[in-house]
């Protein structure tokens, strides 16, 4: 079996004494979807925030591609894309300049921004100001902003949050794409569809704990909603804005 691209092992965060994450142990091969589920402040974030290096664990060890941040930051850095779960777009830049001004961050050249934008469906309106876009739309450039240095590890944060179903469908087009390429995808979610969509494995949290994982099929049919309700009673798996 592959090795993984992405492993953790009894990965702990620990803020003023209280432990937000709890020895967790993951892991996310070459090809393959990783979905993180579970309520508010199950501790998704945390984890995603230290997988990028963004925290730092206070116990366990994160390796991508067997590398440890702490051993070589550029060499690990360089492995991830990152899309966070928010972020504030410069006032009046058009896409292909958003596109360039991380591109040049990160020494990328101009025809791989063409190249990505192309990828996410957005050549067509790369002149437009972000400021225009839709929400579908700034989360396919944050997409392509991930996907810029052709990494072999996609990291997301809620990329489907806010989402109308058409956006979610060019979502799950897209993470099924970065799978074909052979890329490890991690990412959170409150949208149990979503996970079941386009995940082969499932983690749930609670508490900063693993409650539950396993293979997308061994949930069965509607079985993660099912899960999630076994887990957490009744409440529903998105918060109550994204109820509709
Ligand atoms: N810097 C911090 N200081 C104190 N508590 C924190 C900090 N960061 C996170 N927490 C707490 O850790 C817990 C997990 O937060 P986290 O954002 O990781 O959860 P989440 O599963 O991503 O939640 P959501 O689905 O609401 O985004 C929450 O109780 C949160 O309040």
């Amino acid at each position: 079996m592959a090795d993984a691209v992405l492993q953790l092992s009894g990965v702990e965060k620990i803020i003023q004494k209280q432990t937000i994450v709890r020895k967790v142990d993951m892991q996310v091969r070459s090809g393959e979807v990783l979905a993180l589920c579970g309520g508010n402040g199950a501790g998704k974030s945390t984890i995603l925030r230290m997988i990028v290096g963004i925290q730092r664990p206070s116990g366990g060890e994160i390796r991508i591609n067997g590398i440890r941040w702490q051993e070589n930051r550029k060499k690990y850095t360089e492995q991830l894309g990152y899309m966070p779960d928010d972020y504030l777009f410069g006032q009046g830049l058009s896409a292909e300049e958003t596109l360039t001004f991380w591109a040049s961050l990160r020494k990328v050249s101009k025809e791989r921004v063409m190249e990505t934008l192309e990828l996410v469906g957005l050549s067509a309106v790369r002149s437009k100001s972000v400021t225009a876009f839709s929400k579908g739309m700034r989360q396919r450039l944050l997409f392509a902003q991930a996907l810029l240095g052709n990494p072999p590890l996609l990291v997301m944060d809620e990329p489907t949050n806010g989402l109308d179903p058409y956006w979610m469908d060019s979502f799950v087009n897209l993470v099924n794409a970065a799978k074909m390429d052979g890329r490890a995808v991690i990412f959170s979610t409150h949208q149990l569809q979503v996970a079941e969509a386009v995940a082969d494995h499932v983690v749930f949290l609670q508490e900063g704990t693993v409650v539950r994982e396993g293979a997308r099929e061994t949930f069965g049919k509607h079985g993660l909603q099912t899960a999630f309700s076994e887990l957490y009673g009744d409440r529903r798996a998105e918060p109550e804005e994204m109820v509709r």
